[in-house]
């Protein structure tokens, strides 16, 4: 079932005299219960599109459902449906944990038993309870963008949106934040949509990326996909006898596209490294060629990002 359906999204701001095309038609289709990761450089329209899809901001043109809700025509129904965790959490810093989650509660308009059994689930389940009667101004970071998803989740969303989740946490709260989202999709089958900065991120947590860049989705695939549609594989092998037996036997065959020899190794680029490896294996032992090593390496999310924009997201963060 598609969950977030986009077609043809755009929207233009006017600044000053002249208009800027932030986001310009774009199209999404999202499956219940995938976790999607939405990358792109700095003023790429990741935030604008957030905003459209969470309907804070009106397309100026195009349409978008969220759980098969028309967002132009009911966006109180889409904002029941999905939630969204901005960048900065609008909470109260000095209100206490588990009171600001169930007001949150009250805010979507459940009963007052139905909002404290909510928040006791969330708390237990975003590793909150300890904190449950403290200020959120003494919260850690980890432990405040938990609770900043716990708000999001209050009301039982089908759909959740992310802003930069794990933006200025340390490693261990980014991994503890992960296996919170994570948990969300095999728990409730909820869908995430999330921006971010961080391609580590993208790839340890995504099912599969939308990159934008100037307003329009560039590439979208799973992160396998887009790293393979860059260069292809690497696979590297040490052999123990001759390197040119082991071209013989190399040579030709289906999904290399390149095979370089140098003294004691051979490289290729193939399509596929997984599939690649087995074969290579294989034709080697049947041309009685020895191997002492072979290495699987793909590109990285960073050289699909380069190729794609141009740019690294690391220097857009510069
Ligand atoms: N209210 C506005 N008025 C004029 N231009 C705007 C407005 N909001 C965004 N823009 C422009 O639209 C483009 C897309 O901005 P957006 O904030 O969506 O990018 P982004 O991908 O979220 O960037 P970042 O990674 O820096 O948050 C940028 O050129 C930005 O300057």
């Amino acid at each position: 079932m598609t969950t977030i359906e986009a077609r043809g999204l755009a929207r233009r701001f006017r600044s000053g005299k002249s208009d800027v095309n932030a986001v310009c038609g774009v199209d999404l289709d999202v499956a219940a219960g995938e976790i999607i990761g939405f990358v792109g450089p700095n003023g790429a329209g990741k935030t604008t599109t957030l905003r459209m899809l969470t309907t804070l901001l009106r397309p100026t043109s195009g349409t978008a459902h969220i759980a098969g809700i028309d967002l132009v025509r009911d966006p109180a129904g889409v904002r029941r449906a999905s939630g969204y965790v901005a960048q900065s959490g609008g909470v109260d810093p000095n209100a206490r944990v588990a009171e600001e989650l169930c007001l949150q509660g009250r805010l979507y308009r459940l009963s007052r038993a139905d909002a404290v059994s909510r928040a006791t689930r969330l708390l237990h389940d975003f590793d909150l309870n300890t904190v449950r009667d403290r200020q959120v101004r003494t919260l850690s970071g980890g432990q405040r963008r938990r609770m900043d998803i716990a708000m999001g989740l209050m009301h039982s969303p089908s759909v959740l949106f992310l802003d930069e989740p794990t933006t200025g946490l340390d490693p261990q709260s980014r991994g503890n934040v992960w296996d919170h989202v994570r948990a969300l999709r095999e728990d409730a089958g909820t869908t995430v949509f999330l921006t971010t900065h961080y391609l580590d991120e993208a790839d340890a947590l995504c099912d599969r990326l939308f990159v934008i860049d100037h307003g329009r989705i560039v590439a979208r695939g799973t992160p396998d996909e887009l790293k393979r549609g860059i260069s292809g594989d690497l696979v590297t092998i040490e052999v123990s006898g001759d390197t040119d037996a082991a071209k013989v036997a190399l040579a030709g065959r289906p999904g290399i596209h390149e095979l370089a020899v140098t003294d004691r190794s051979v490289r290729l680029v193939v399509d596929n490294g997984e599939r690649a490896v087995v074969d290579v294996m294989q034709a080697l032992q049947a041309h009685g060629v020895g191997m002492r090593s072979i290495r699987l390496a793909r590109p990285t999310l960073d050289d699909v990002f380069l190729t794609l924009t141009g740019r690294s997201l690391r220097d857009g963060d510069a």
